[in-house]
């Protein structure tokens, strides 16, 4: 048996994505991955998961990759720094208001990024970066750069120091004895022996890794068949309101017995006590939280005489965020995005690291050669999947990847499996015109750069100057010569520089997808910080859209993406953008995986092409919670021959360009204007003279 083969972690990308189950997310469980509770969070080069799940997660079939390459075994660790971060107060807002109705939270938006531009970028500490970097990047690049102690590879140390913010509310899962959900997941020894049979042939070299590929997809095949067999037996069984058809009575029976007694939900005042007392018992509340799911997967048969939903979910949820670590408000916001047990797998999913991944700069290396070249050294990796002829996931390495001469020659990048998304769906082509509009520390943008082979244009802009320091650095460093760096607030485009064929916003958010490499995140995030972030989203998205030329010959594309798995950073910002640029329509992102986004939420309904865009979840992709949309920006229509009659209608064409532009700070009046100018005539409305214009009561409630 190989070494390599006990501690791999699953690929980040599934094989394939069963139609049935797009879309929805997945309810019947069959079996789940073990989370590592202790183990996994602390490793930089990451542990191949126990064995992939069966049965419901058929997104997660993962691909085994052509290609599998061995190198040495050498356990190996790395010690990524944890961020400091602030505690936002809480708000009573709702996250959905538009834009343009609150001028104060612009201000209040902005000024969060102008203040930061004066920190020194040091990694991820201070505020800005809660907002700037959505610990999407605590992985990426620029983090792993520099002394070879930051990606100490070599250590067994298992003792991760708690960040200072974290011991006041550390997750209770570090002291778990088991699992939440009974379901019939696979146990580590069954794991284990599967991984042995897969490394029986001895290890996989260059010369053999083709025909062990191939074996391995027929494996990876099988056992996607296997889990469709169990989905329809499990659906036979005929458990339609019951999330866990699979968890039998004994289940429960045993915990009785375990707990001695039968389970009953806590009063009010029993949760005061409780809380008073400093909190009840760990087993305790993994054991309330698994009942409470089973009741919640089958609430008719299972819950007590006179208990509501409600109160059963609202048990859940204050259990979810004293277990795991999170805030109440975050643990609620998270929990609402899935069904019952759905949701427990996602928050699991989130105390395990993902895979380390890299990409080929194909600038300077081809794939197969790097893989070769790391070889050499004692890395032990293999192609992540079939979705990109670029990525290698890394499972050990006896060197610091992060320091390697390849890496110093800038032969790849450091980066999350799910940052290729983006650049794959926008496809920026050789001699385009391209803007990244939010781009440190570069991932996306060197990604791009390779692309277009090193033509064309690249400009890579970011808010914070600081910043923009590691992006050039990474710039440098892959041989990008087609990458001009700059630093505006990404509201200020088009009027810095426009007509684009493609521009990427990866835009600035909460992080609540990375949550796994940023464990801050878990109770720094406030509701106003929701507010807030995605306001400035939804502004950053019109300016991105209004930077593209439709007159494009090879794109007139714009890709928005977070790594933020909530839905008003998400399909709420490209509703939005849908409502205020008739121009654009959503297109395909043409990425092979992912579930579509959500068209209904919590009693918004959303354009129905934004079914078009695209979920990742830790939990069903094995890779960091991503969101990703496409737009193809079309030409304006003209609103001709509607000459404003009357002063009154000047005024309503005004306040009509004002809505559709939502910008309102002293600094960028006078291009308000302008623009407000361009706009009324492109809508056919005539053109007060700027004084006038100015003189209306619309820009001088503005100016006030
Ligand atoms: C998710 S990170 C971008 C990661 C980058 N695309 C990559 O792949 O390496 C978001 C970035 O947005 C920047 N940012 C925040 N507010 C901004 C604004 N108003 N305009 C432009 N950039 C902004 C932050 O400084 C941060 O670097």
């Amino acid at each position: 048996m190989g070494r390599r083969a006990k501690s791999k972690q699953g690929n980040p990308e599934p094989l394939a994505e069963l139609q049935e189950n797009a879309g929805r997310p997945s309810s019947k469980k069959t079996g789940k991955r073990k989370a590592d509770a202790d183990g996994g969070a602390k490793e930089g080069v990451s542990k191949r998961p126990a064995k992939k799940a069966r049965g419901e997660e058929k997104e997660r079939v993962h691909s085994k990759g052509k290609g599998k390459v061995t190198g040495k075994t050498e356990k190996a660790k790395s010690s990524a720094a944890e961020n400091k971060n602030k505690h936002q107060n809480s708000d009573e807002k709702e996250g959905w208001e538009d834009v343009e109705e609150d001028v104060d939270l612009k201000a209040q938006a902005k000024s969060l990024f102008h203040d930061s531009d004066e920190e020194e970028f040091v990694g991820f500490t201070g505020d800005l970066e809660d907002f700037d970097m959505g610990g999407e990047d605590a992985g990426d690049d620029d983090i792993l750069r520099g002394p070879v102690e930051e990606l100490d590879l070599g250590s067994d140390d298992d003792d991760e120091p708690i960040p200072a913010k974290l011991k006041t509310k550390r997750s209770k899962q570090h002291e778990r004895p088991s699992k939440i959900i009974p379901t019939g997941s696979v146990n580590s020894s069954s794991t284990s022996d599967s991984d042995e049979d897969e490394d029986e042939d001895g290890p996989v070299t260059m010369a053999n890794m083709e025909a062990r590929s191939r074996a391995l997809d027929v494996k990876a095949a099988k056992e996607a068949e296997l889990d469709v067999e169990e989905m329809r037996k499990a659906e036979m069984a005929g458990a339609e309101d019951d999330d866990f058809a699979d968890v039998d009575d004994a289940d429960m029976e045993g915990d009785e017995e375990e707990g001695g007694e039968a389970f009953e939900l806590p009063t009010a005042e029993q949760r005061e006590e409780e809380k008073k007392s400093g909190g009840p018992d760990v087993h305790l509340v993994q054991r309330r939280m698994r009942e409470c799911v089973l009741v919640l997967g089958n609430f008719k048969r299972r819950a007590a005489k006179g208990r509501s939903r409600s109160e059963y979910v609202e048990q859940l949820v204050y259990d979810i965020a004293s277990y795991y670590g999170y805030n109440e408000f975050l643990a609620e916001k998270l929990f609402q995005l899935f069904p019952v047990a759905e949701a427990i797998e996602f928050f699991e999913a989130n105390e395990v690291p993902r895979p380390v991944t890299i990409r080929t700069n194909t600038l300077h290396s081809r794939r197969r050669d790097l893989a070769q070249a790391l070889i050499n050294r004692g890395v032990n990796l293999e192609p992540i999947g079939k979705w990109t002829n670029v990525g290698l996931q890394v499972f050990e390495s006896s060197v610091p990847i992060g320091a390697t001469p390849e890496y110093l020659a800038g032969h790849y990048m450091l980066q999350a499996a799910s940052s290729f998304l983006p650049v794959i769906a926008l496809a920026p082509q050789p001699n385009e015109r391209v803007l990244d509009m939010a781009s440190a520390p570069g991932g996306k943008t060197t990604h791009m750069a390779a692309l277009m082979e090193n033509t064309g244009i690249v400009f890579a802009n970011d808010a914070n100057k600081a910043r923009t320091k590691s992006l050039t650095a990474n710039v440098h460093r892959l041989g990008c010569k087609n990458v001009v760096v700059c630093s505006y607030d990404g509201r200020e485009f088009p009027k810095v520089i426009g007509g684009f064929d493609r521009v990427l916003l990866d835009a600035p958010c909460s992080g609540t997808g990375v949550i796994s490499k940023d464990a801050s995140v878990k109770t720094n995030k406030s509701e106003r910080d929701f507010v807030l972030l995605s306001h400035l989203q939804k502004q950053l998205i019109l300016c991105a859209i209004d930077s593209v030329t439709p007159d494009s010959k090879t794109g007139g594309y714009v890709v928005y993406s977070t790594c933020s798995v909530t839905v008003d950073e998400n399909e709420a910002v490209v509703d939005y953008a849908l409502r205020k640029r008739p121009n654009v329509k959503l297109v395909d992102t043409g990425l092979e995986f992912g579930r579509p986004g959500y068209t209904k939420y919590r009693g918004k309904t959303f354009h129905e092409k934004v079914s078009l865009t695209r979920r990742f979840y830790p939990h069903v992709h094995n890779m960091d919670g991503f969101f990703v949309a496409k737009f193809k920006v079309e030409k304006r229509a003209k609103n001709v021959g509607k000459e404003p009659q009357s002063a009154k209608e000047v005024e309503a064409g005004v306040e009509a360009v004002e809505t559709e532009f939502a910008f309102d700070s002293d600094e960028d009046r006078p291009y308000i204007e302008e623009t407000k100018r361009k706009r009324m005539k492109a809508k056919g409305l005539r053109v007060p003279p700027r004084s006038k214009l100015a003189a209306t009561p619309a820009v001088q409630a503005a100016a006030a």
